[in-house]
């Protein structure tokens, strides 16, 4: 069975998991840290996209480098690309050329030569539009909605009960989020309670978010980037709001 990202409902993502820290990224970005194990950094290299059949790079040579624990932000115009990226991210679409990984460091922060795969079940994917995806409102709901609604015994409640928790402990939890448009279409209330959850996730995942609200994420930004029209990405701070 082909690999695939773990497609994350927005008000259900619970969990923790580890994606080790590169000096090096630190170095390049704000944060201050502490070494004390292994390091390492999720990195995009040199990717440019172009659909197959088509004659246009939708993404042209795109870097990106995001430490553990970070939260990243892309922005940019509508249909610059930014989707797009984060699809490939997600392994639901191969680069034309470049490398996503994971660059691991030695403590003296210098890059080991082996660098691991980004393979599709480390990373989580908030889609733009999850409605579109889920039926229910949480993971718990999501996973039983198929469960035999005639009323079963305690044996067979057991049986469900324990089935259930090997396929939530097999699907386990990604290294890297990325959310596509996480505030999109929310009410003021459910905006600010998304934003409480990503600062909690922060504590525990790698967080890559595409989003046009940049004054109320701004506060979790560690790192950010612009999307020019043509696909072509820049490091730069957010615009003051
Ligand atoms: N398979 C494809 N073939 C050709 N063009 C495509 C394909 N997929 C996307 N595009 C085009 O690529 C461009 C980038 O699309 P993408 O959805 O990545 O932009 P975006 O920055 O996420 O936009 P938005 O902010 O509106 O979501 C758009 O012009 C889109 O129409």
């Amino acid at each position: 069975m082909a690999s695939s990202p773990l497609i994350v409902s927005p008000v259900a993502v619970f969990g923790s998991t580890r994606i080790a820290t590169a000096k090096s990224c630190f170095r390049r970005s704000n944060l201050t840290f502490k070494v004390s194990c292994d390091l390492s950094c999720f990195q995009v290299k040199d990717v440019s996209y172009r659909p197959p059949g088509t004659q246009i790079n939708l993404l042209n040579e795109v870097n990106i480098s995001l430490p553990e624990k970070s939260f990243g932000l892309i922005f940019g115009r509508s249909g610059s690309g930014k989707t797009t990226l984060l699809q490939l991210i997600a392994g639901l679409s191969k680069p034309t050329s470049g490398s996503i990984y994971i660059q691991r460091y030695g403590n003296d922060g210098k890059a080991l030569q082996s660098s691991e795969e980004l393979t599709p079940e480390k990373v989580g994917i908030v889609f733009q539009f999850p409605e579109r995806y889920f039926v229910a409102d949480s993971v718990l709901e999501e996973v039983i909605f198929g469960w035999p609604r005639q009323r079963g015994g305690l044996q067979l409640k057991e049986l469900l009960a324990s089935k259930l928790q090997k396929a939530i402990i097999s699907v386990q939890i990604p290294d890297l989020l990325i959310l596509d448009e996480p505030l999109a279409g929310l009410d003021w209330k459910a905006r600010a309670d998304v934003v409480k959850l990503l600062k909690h996730l922060k504590k525990e995942l790698t967080l890559l978010v595409v989003s046009h609200d940049l004054k109320e994420l701004a506060p979790l930004v560690d790192r950010s980037w612009k999307m020019e029209i043509g696909g072509v990405l820049r490091e730069e701070p957010l615009p003051a709001c």
